[in-house]
Protein backbone atom coordinates (compact mmCIF):
# COMPACT_ATOMS: atom_id res chain seq x y z
CA UNK A 1 0.00 0.00 0.00
CA UNK A 2 1.07 3.24 -0.58
CA UNK A 3 2.54 5.24 2.03
CA UNK A 4 1.21 8.47 1.07
CA UNK A 5 -2.37 9.26 -0.81
CA UNK A 6 -2.51 9.25 -4.01
CA UNK A 7 -3.37 11.93 -6.92
CA UNK A 8 -6.99 12.13 -7.27
CA UNK A 9 -8.66 12.13 -10.72
CA UNK A 10 -8.83 15.75 -12.48
CA UNK A 11 -12.51 16.71 -12.05
CA UNK A 12 -12.35 19.96 -13.93
CA UNK A 13 -10.69 21.82 -16.33
CA UNK A 14 -9.37 24.16 -13.08
CA UNK A 15 -8.83 21.54 -10.75
CA UNK A 16 -5.25 20.95 -9.66
CA UNK A 17 -4.69 17.02 -8.35
CA UNK A 18 -1.65 18.25 -6.69
CA UNK A 19 -3.21 20.22 -4.04
CA UNK A 20 -5.74 17.81 -3.47
CA UNK A 21 -6.89 13.98 -2.16
CA UNK A 22 -9.85 11.51 -1.98
CA UNK A 23 -12.10 11.21 0.51
CA UNK A 24 -13.22 7.46 1.21
CA UNK A 25 -16.72 6.66 2.32
CA UNK A 26 -18.96 9.17 0.77
CA UNK A 27 -21.17 7.92 -1.42
CA UNK A 28 -21.97 11.20 -3.20
CA UNK A 29 -24.06 11.65 -6.42
CA UNK A 30 -23.27 14.37 -9.19
CA UNK A 31 -21.26 15.97 -6.33
CA UNK A 32 -17.09 15.41 -5.40
CA UNK A 33 -15.50 16.20 -2.27
CA UNK A 34 -12.13 16.55 -1.73
CA UNK A 35 -9.43 17.55 1.23
CA UNK A 36 -6.56 20.07 0.60
CA UNK A 37 -3.01 18.42 1.14
CA UNK A 38 0.05 19.39 0.79
CA UNK A 39 2.42 17.40 -0.82
CA UNK A 40 6.11 17.95 -0.93
CA UNK A 41 8.23 16.39 -3.27
CA UNK A 42 12.10 14.79 -3.27
CA UNK A 43 14.70 15.16 -6.02
CA UNK A 44 13.30 12.55 -7.76
CA UNK A 45 10.44 13.50 -8.06
CA UNK A 46 8.57 11.47 -5.80
CA UNK A 47 6.23 12.01 -2.81
CA UNK A 48 8.30 12.24 0.29
CA UNK A 49 5.15 13.68 2.82
CA UNK A 50 1.55 14.68 2.30
CA UNK A 51 0.08 16.95 4.92
CA UNK A 52 -3.93 17.79 5.61
CA UNK A 53 -4.34 21.72 4.78
CA UNK A 54 -7.49 22.73 6.85
CA UNK A 55 -9.61 23.22 3.50
CA UNK A 56 -11.99 20.68 1.61
CA UNK A 57 -13.21 21.54 -2.14
CA UNK A 58 -17.16 20.80 -2.80
CA UNK A 59 -18.33 20.71 -6.32
CA UNK A 60 -21.26 20.35 -8.60
CA UNK A 61 -20.66 17.63 -10.98
CA UNK A 62 -23.04 17.82 -13.90
CA UNK A 63 -21.72 20.60 -16.09
CA UNK A 64 -23.27 19.14 -19.17
CA UNK A 65 -26.53 20.68 -17.54
CA UNK A 66 -24.43 23.68 -16.06
CA UNK A 67 -24.49 22.20 -12.49
CA UNK A 68 -28.16 22.06 -12.00
CA UNK A 69 -29.02 20.24 -9.30
CA UNK A 70 -31.74 17.57 -8.76
CA UNK A 71 -32.82 16.26 -5.27
CA UNK A 72 -29.96 13.80 -5.34
CA UNK A 73 -27.39 15.98 -5.96
CA UNK A 74 -28.79 18.19 -3.18
CA UNK A 75 -28.75 15.12 -0.33
CA UNK A 76 -25.15 14.75 -1.77
CA UNK A 77 -24.39 18.51 -1.41
CA UNK A 78 -25.94 18.15 1.94
CA UNK A 79 -23.91 15.16 2.83
CA UNK A 80 -20.73 16.53 1.78
CA UNK A 81 -21.21 19.99 3.64
CA UNK A 82 -22.42 18.43 6.99
CA UNK A 83 -19.16 16.36 6.67
CA UNK A 84 -16.64 19.36 6.66
CA UNK A 85 -19.06 20.73 9.18
CA UNK A 86 -18.65 18.40 11.37
CA UNK A 87 -14.55 17.77 10.95
CA UNK A 88 -12.85 19.37 13.64
CA UNK A 89 -9.99 20.13 11.26
CA UNK A 90 -11.25 21.88 8.69
CA UNK A 91 -11.90 25.50 9.04
CA UNK A 92 -12.92 26.85 5.30
CA UNK A 93 -14.42 25.12 2.47
CA UNK A 94 -13.98 26.02 -1.11
CA UNK A 95 -17.98 25.66 -2.95
CA UNK A 96 -17.31 25.58 -7.05
CA UNK A 97 -18.48 24.21 -10.62
CA UNK A 98 -16.75 21.29 -12.12
CA UNK A 99 -16.63 22.13 -15.94
CA UNK A 100 -16.48 22.64 -18.73
CA UNK A 101 -19.05 20.76 -20.63
CA UNK A 102 -18.23 18.17 -22.51
CA UNK A 103 -21.16 19.49 -25.35
CA UNK A 104 -20.35 22.28 -25.24
CA UNK A 105 -17.37 23.82 -23.48
CA UNK A 106 -19.75 26.21 -21.76
CA UNK A 107 -18.59 26.55 -17.70
CA UNK A 108 -21.30 26.84 -14.80
CA UNK A 109 -20.94 27.07 -10.68
CA UNK A 110 -24.59 26.02 -10.75
CA UNK A 111 -27.83 26.97 -12.78
CA UNK A 112 -30.48 25.99 -9.59
CA UNK A 113 -32.56 23.75 -9.58
CA UNK A 114 -33.13 20.94 -12.51
CA UNK A 115 -36.22 21.72 -14.39
CA UNK A 116 -36.57 18.77 -16.06
CA UNK A 117 -37.18 17.13 -12.84
CA UNK A 118 -39.76 19.38 -11.59
CA UNK A 119 -43.03 18.88 -10.80
CA UNK A 120 -45.63 20.50 -8.98
CA UNK A 121 -44.78 20.09 -5.41
CA UNK A 122 -41.10 20.44 -5.75
CA UNK A 123 -37.92 18.62 -7.56
CA UNK A 124 -38.17 14.74 -7.98
CA UNK A 125 -35.89 12.02 -7.16
CA UNK A 126 -35.44 9.74 -9.86
CA UNK A 127 -37.81 6.59 -9.57
CA UNK A 128 -40.19 8.61 -7.36
CA UNK A 129 -44.12 7.81 -7.47
CA UNK A 130 -45.68 10.89 -8.93
CA UNK A 131 -47.97 11.74 -6.03
CA UNK A 132 -51.65 12.25 -6.04
CA UNK A 133 -51.95 15.93 -6.96
CA UNK A 134 -50.07 15.46 -10.45
CA UNK A 135 -49.67 13.77 -13.15
CA UNK A 136 -47.40 12.02 -14.75
CA UNK A 137 -47.26 14.51 -18.26
CA UNK A 138 -46.42 17.58 -15.56
CA UNK A 139 -42.79 16.24 -15.59
CA UNK A 140 -41.09 16.98 -18.73
CA UNK A 141 -40.38 14.04 -21.09
CA UNK A 142 -36.65 14.58 -20.20
CA UNK A 143 -37.25 14.31 -16.29
CA UNK A 144 -39.61 11.57 -16.50
CA UNK A 145 -38.53 8.35 -14.50
CA UNK A 146 -40.36 4.92 -14.39
CA UNK A 147 -42.85 4.43 -11.29
CA UNK A 148 -42.22 3.58 -8.34
CA UNK A 149 -41.30 4.35 -4.92
CA UNK A 150 -38.31 5.88 -4.36
CA UNK A 151 -35.98 3.75 -1.97
CA UNK A 152 -33.55 4.61 0.90
CA UNK A 153 -36.16 6.25 2.80
CA UNK A 154 -36.24 9.35 0.57
CA UNK A 155 -39.76 11.30 0.58
CA UNK A 156 -42.05 10.57 -2.24
CA UNK A 157 -42.97 14.12 -2.83
CA UNK A 158 -41.25 16.84 -4.17
CA UNK A 159 -37.85 18.27 -2.64
CA UNK A 160 -36.98 22.40 -1.79
CA UNK A 161 -34.54 21.00 0.16
CA UNK A 162 -31.98 23.40 -1.36
CA UNK A 163 -32.90 25.81 1.30
CA UNK A 164 -31.79 23.48 3.73
CA UNK A 165 -28.12 23.32 2.33
CA UNK A 166 -28.75 27.35 2.38
CA UNK A 167 -28.99 27.08 6.09
CA UNK A 168 -26.73 24.87 6.74
CA UNK A 169 -24.10 26.80 4.45
CA UNK A 170 -25.49 30.43 6.77
CA UNK A 171 -24.79 28.66 9.76
CA UNK A 172 -21.86 26.16 9.73
CA UNK A 173 -19.60 28.05 11.69
CA UNK A 174 -16.69 28.20 8.79
CA UNK A 175 -15.95 29.55 6.24
CA UNK A 176 -17.61 29.04 3.15
CA UNK A 177 -15.98 30.33 0.15
CA UNK A 178 -17.68 30.68 -3.53
CA UNK A 179 -15.67 30.02 -6.23
CA UNK A 180 -17.67 30.71 -9.57
CA UNK A 181 -16.43 29.01 -12.29
CA UNK A 182 -19.15 30.11 -14.89
CA UNK A 183 -22.99 30.74 -14.74
CA UNK A 184 -24.20 31.73 -11.77
CA UNK A 185 -27.94 31.05 -12.20
CA UNK A 186 -31.35 30.87 -10.05
CA UNK A 187 -30.67 28.37 -7.05
CA UNK A 188 -27.05 28.34 -8.03
CA UNK A 189 -26.97 32.38 -7.83
CA UNK A 190 -28.85 32.20 -4.55
CA UNK A 191 -25.87 29.67 -3.16
CA UNK A 192 -22.85 32.23 -4.33
CA UNK A 193 -25.27 34.59 -2.40
CA UNK A 194 -25.29 32.75 1.00
CA UNK A 195 -21.50 32.05 0.95
CA UNK A 196 -19.41 34.07 2.96
CA UNK A 197 -17.11 34.76 0.29
CA UNK A 198 -17.38 34.99 -3.40
CA UNK A 199 -14.49 34.92 -5.99
CA UNK A 200 -15.50 35.11 -9.79
CA UNK A 201 -13.92 34.07 -13.09
CA UNK A 202 -13.21 37.04 -15.08
CA UNK A 203 -13.72 35.15 -18.36
CA UNK A 204 -16.20 32.84 -17.92
CA UNK A 205 -18.40 33.76 -14.47
CA UNK A 206 -21.96 35.07 -14.91
CA UNK A 207 -24.71 36.04 -13.09
CA UNK A 208 -28.16 35.98 -13.66
CA UNK A 209 -31.52 35.57 -11.48
CA UNK A 210 -33.97 33.13 -13.28
CA UNK A 211 -35.99 32.55 -10.46
CA UNK A 212 -39.04 34.73 -11.85
CA UNK A 213 -38.69 33.67 -15.61
CA UNK A 214 -39.83 29.72 -14.21
CA UNK A 215 -42.20 30.50 -11.14
CA UNK A 216 -40.19 30.26 -8.99
CA UNK A 217 -38.98 32.61 -6.29
CA UNK A 218 -36.09 32.57 -3.32
CA UNK A 219 -37.84 34.83 -0.85
CA UNK A 220 -35.23 33.83 1.69
CA UNK A 221 -31.67 34.65 2.24
CA UNK A 222 -31.65 34.28 -1.75
CA UNK A 223 -33.28 38.28 -2.62
CA UNK A 224 -32.51 39.43 1.38
CA UNK A 225 -28.93 38.92 1.34
CA UNK A 226 -28.43 40.01 -1.75
CA UNK A 227 -30.04 43.31 -0.88
CA UNK A 228 -27.57 43.44 1.98
CA UNK A 229 -24.94 42.92 -0.57
CA UNK A 230 -25.92 45.35 -3.39
CA UNK A 231 -28.45 47.64 -2.14
CA UNK A 232 -32.18 47.05 -2.21
CA UNK A 233 -32.81 49.22 -5.79
CA UNK A 234 -30.13 46.95 -7.28
CA UNK A 235 -31.42 43.38 -5.62
CA UNK A 236 -35.07 44.50 -7.09
CA UNK A 237 -33.46 45.07 -10.77
CA UNK A 238 -31.62 41.72 -10.79
CA UNK A 239 -34.69 39.88 -9.35
CA UNK A 240 -37.55 42.20 -11.52
CA UNK A 241 -35.17 42.20 -15.25
CA UNK A 242 -33.18 38.96 -14.95
CA UNK A 243 -30.70 40.17 -16.90
CA UNK A 244 -26.78 38.86 -16.78
CA UNK A 245 -24.26 40.03 -15.33
CA UNK A 246 -20.32 39.90 -15.56
CA UNK A 247 -17.93 38.94 -12.71
CA UNK A 248 -16.38 42.96 -12.85
CA UNK A 249 -20.62 44.18 -12.37
CA UNK A 250 -20.69 41.68 -9.15
CA UNK A 251 -17.82 43.30 -8.07
CA UNK A 252 -18.23 46.05 -8.61
CA UNK A 253 -21.60 46.40 -6.37
CA UNK A 254 -20.82 44.08 -3.57
CA UNK A 255 -21.76 40.72 -4.24
CA UNK A 256 -18.47 39.38 -5.24
CA UNK A 257 -15.27 39.76 -3.56
CA UNK A 258 -12.67 39.62 -6.49
CA UNK A 259 -12.57 38.92 -10.40
CA UNK A 260 -9.59 36.82 -11.05
CA UNK A 261 -8.65 35.04 -14.31
CA UNK A 262 -10.31 31.82 -14.90
CA UNK A 263 -7.33 29.51 -14.36
CA UNK A 264 -6.28 31.30 -11.31
CA UNK A 265 -9.82 31.19 -9.56
CA UNK A 266 -9.07 28.18 -7.49
CA UNK A 267 -5.84 29.21 -6.56
CA UNK A 268 -7.32 32.27 -5.75
CA UNK A 269 -9.84 30.14 -3.35
CA UNK A 270 -7.49 28.48 -1.71
CA UNK A 271 -5.69 31.17 -0.95
CA UNK A 272 -8.60 33.28 0.85
CA UNK A 273 -9.01 29.50 2.45
CA UNK A 274 -5.37 29.33 3.49
CA UNK A 275 -5.35 33.55 4.99
CA UNK A 276 -8.68 32.50 6.90
CA UNK A 277 -6.80 29.24 8.73
CA UNK A 278 -3.74 31.77 9.63
CA UNK A 279 -6.56 33.23 12.24
CA UNK A 280 -7.75 32.00 15.31
CA UNK A 281 -10.87 29.52 14.68
CA UNK A 282 -12.60 30.82 17.95
CA UNK A 283 -12.42 34.03 16.65
CA UNK A 284 -13.41 33.13 12.78
CA UNK A 285 -16.60 30.98 14.35
CA UNK A 286 -17.22 34.10 16.60
CA UNK A 287 -17.22 36.12 13.53
CA UNK A 288 -19.19 34.15 11.53
CA UNK A 289 -21.83 34.13 13.71
CA UNK A 290 -22.13 37.34 15.00
CA UNK A 291 -22.42 38.46 11.20
CA UNK A 292 -25.83 36.79 11.31
CA UNK A 293 -26.79 37.05 14.63
CA UNK A 294 -28.57 40.21 14.21
CA UNK A 295 -30.84 38.93 11.08
CA UNK A 296 -31.29 35.82 12.49
CA UNK A 297 -32.88 37.34 15.39
CA UNK A 298 -33.77 33.92 18.02
CA UNK A 299 -31.86 31.45 15.58
CA UNK A 300 -29.37 33.65 15.18
CA UNK A 301 -29.00 34.55 18.85
CA UNK A 302 -29.22 30.65 19.96
CA UNK A 303 -26.00 29.93 17.10
CA UNK A 304 -23.78 32.86 18.82
CA UNK A 305 -25.30 31.67 22.44
CA UNK A 306 -24.36 28.16 21.91
CA UNK A 307 -20.56 28.79 20.81
CA UNK A 308 -20.58 31.24 24.41
CA UNK A 309 -21.73 28.43 26.27
CA UNK A 310 -18.50 26.31 24.77
CA UNK A 311 -16.58 28.95 25.65
CA UNK A 312 -18.03 28.71 29.24
CA UNK A 313 -17.23 25.33 29.93
CA UNK A 314 -14.04 25.84 29.28
CA UNK A 315 -13.84 28.33 32.30
CA UNK A 316 -13.10 27.09 36.12
CA UNK A 317 -16.03 28.46 36.86
CA UNK A 318 -18.31 26.29 35.00
CA UNK A 319 -16.48 23.54 36.10
CA UNK A 320 -16.85 24.38 39.53
CA UNK A 321 -20.73 24.05 39.28
CA UNK A 322 -20.52 20.68 37.05
CA UNK A 323 -18.43 19.43 39.74
CA UNK A 324 -20.54 20.44 42.79
CA UNK A 325 -23.62 18.76 41.04
CA UNK A 326 -21.19 15.53 40.49
CA UNK A 327 -20.38 15.89 44.27
CA UNK A 328 -23.22 16.15 45.80
CA UNK A 329 -22.12 19.78 47.31
CA UNK A 330 -23.10 23.37 46.98
CA UNK A 331 -20.95 25.35 44.47
CA UNK A 332 -18.28 27.77 45.56
CA UNK A 333 -18.57 30.96 43.28
CA UNK A 334 -16.42 32.61 45.62
CA UNK A 335 -13.08 32.82 43.91
CA UNK A 336 -15.13 34.36 40.69
CA UNK A 337 -15.54 38.03 40.63
CA UNK A 338 -18.85 39.67 39.29
CA UNK A 339 -17.41 41.15 36.54
CA UNK A 340 -18.12 44.79 34.64
C1 LIG B 1 -27.73 29.10 -16.90
C2 LIG B 1 -28.11 29.56 -18.29
C3 LIG B 1 -28.29 31.08 -18.30
C4 LIG B 1 -26.96 29.18 -19.23
O1 LIG B 1 -27.29 29.51 -20.57
P1 LIG B 1 -26.42 28.86 -21.76
O2 LIG B 1 -26.96 29.43 -23.02
O3 LIG B 1 -24.97 29.03 -21.47
O4 LIG B 1 -26.68 27.29 -21.68
P2 LIG B 1 -27.97 26.46 -22.09
O5 LIG B 1 -29.20 27.15 -21.68
O6 LIG B 1 -27.83 26.05 -23.53
O7 LIG B 1 -27.79 25.18 -21.15
C5 LIG B 1 -26.91 24.10 -21.49
C6 LIG B 1 -27.64 22.82 -21.14
O8 LIG B 1 -27.93 22.80 -19.75
C7 LIG B 1 -29.34 22.68 -19.52
N1 LIG B 1 -29.69 23.43 -18.32
C8 LIG B 1 -29.20 24.60 -17.89
N2 LIG B 1 -29.78 24.97 -16.75
C9 LIG B 1 -30.65 24.01 -16.43
C10 LIG B 1 -31.57 23.82 -15.36
N3 LIG B 1 -31.65 24.72 -14.34
N4 LIG B 1 -32.33 22.74 -15.37
C11 LIG B 1 -32.23 21.80 -16.35
N5 LIG B 1 -31.38 21.92 -17.41
C12 LIG B 1 -30.61 23.01 -17.43
C13 LIG B 1 -29.96 23.25 -20.77
O9 LIG B 1 -31.26 22.78 -20.94
C14 LIG B 1 -28.99 22.73 -21.83
O10 LIG B 1 -29.27 21.34 -22.04
P3 LIG B 1 -29.24 20.70 -23.50
O11 LIG B 1 -29.69 19.28 -23.31
O12 LIG B 1 -30.13 21.54 -24.34
O13 LIG B 1 -27.80 20.79 -23.92
C15 LIG B 1 -29.38 28.87 -18.78
O14 LIG B 1 -29.13 27.50 -19.00
C16 LIG B 1 -30.54 29.00 -17.84
O15 LIG B 1 -31.18 30.02 -17.79
N6 LIG B 1 -30.83 27.93 -17.09
C17 LIG B 1 -31.99 27.85 -16.25
C18 LIG B 1 -31.77 28.59 -14.94
C19 LIG B 1 -32.99 28.44 -14.05
O16 LIG B 1 -34.02 28.98 -14.36
N7 LIG B 1 -32.86 27.71 -12.94
C20 LIG B 1 -33.93 27.42 -12.04
C21 LIG B 1 -34.34 28.61 -11.17
S1 LIG B 1 -35.47 28.15 -9.87
C22 LIG B 1 -34.39 27.46 -8.72
O17 LIG B 1 -33.26 27.19 -8.99
C23 LIG B 1 -34.92 27.14 -7.38
C24 LIG B 1 -34.71 25.87 -6.87
C25 LIG B 1 -35.21 25.52 -5.63
O18 LIG B 1 -35.04 24.26 -5.16
C26 LIG B 1 -35.91 26.46 -4.85
C27 LIG B 1 -36.43 26.13 -3.60
C28 LIG B 1 -37.15 27.06 -2.88
C29 LIG B 1 -37.32 28.33 -3.35
C30 LIG B 1 -36.81 28.69 -4.58
C31 LIG B 1 -36.10 27.76 -5.34
C32 LIG B 1 -35.57 28.08 -6.62
O19 LIG B 1 -35.76 29.32 -7.11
Amino acid sequence: MDEFPPLPAAVSETFDPERWRDVAGLDLQDVTYHRGVERTRGADGAVVACADLPVVRIAFNRPELRNAFRPETVDSLYRALDCARLDPSVGAVVLTGNGPSPKDGGWAFCSGGDQRVRGRDGYRYEGAANGEARSDAEISPAGRAPGGRPSGGRPSNGRLHILEVQRLIRNMPKVVIAAVSGWAAGGGHSLHVVCDLSVASLEHARFKQTDANVGSFDAGYGSQLLARQVGDRRAREIFFLARPYSAEDAVAWGAVNEAVPHAELEDRALEYAATVAQKSPQAIRMLKLAFNAADDGIAGMQAFAGEATRLAYMTEEAREGRDAFLERRSPDWSPFPYYA
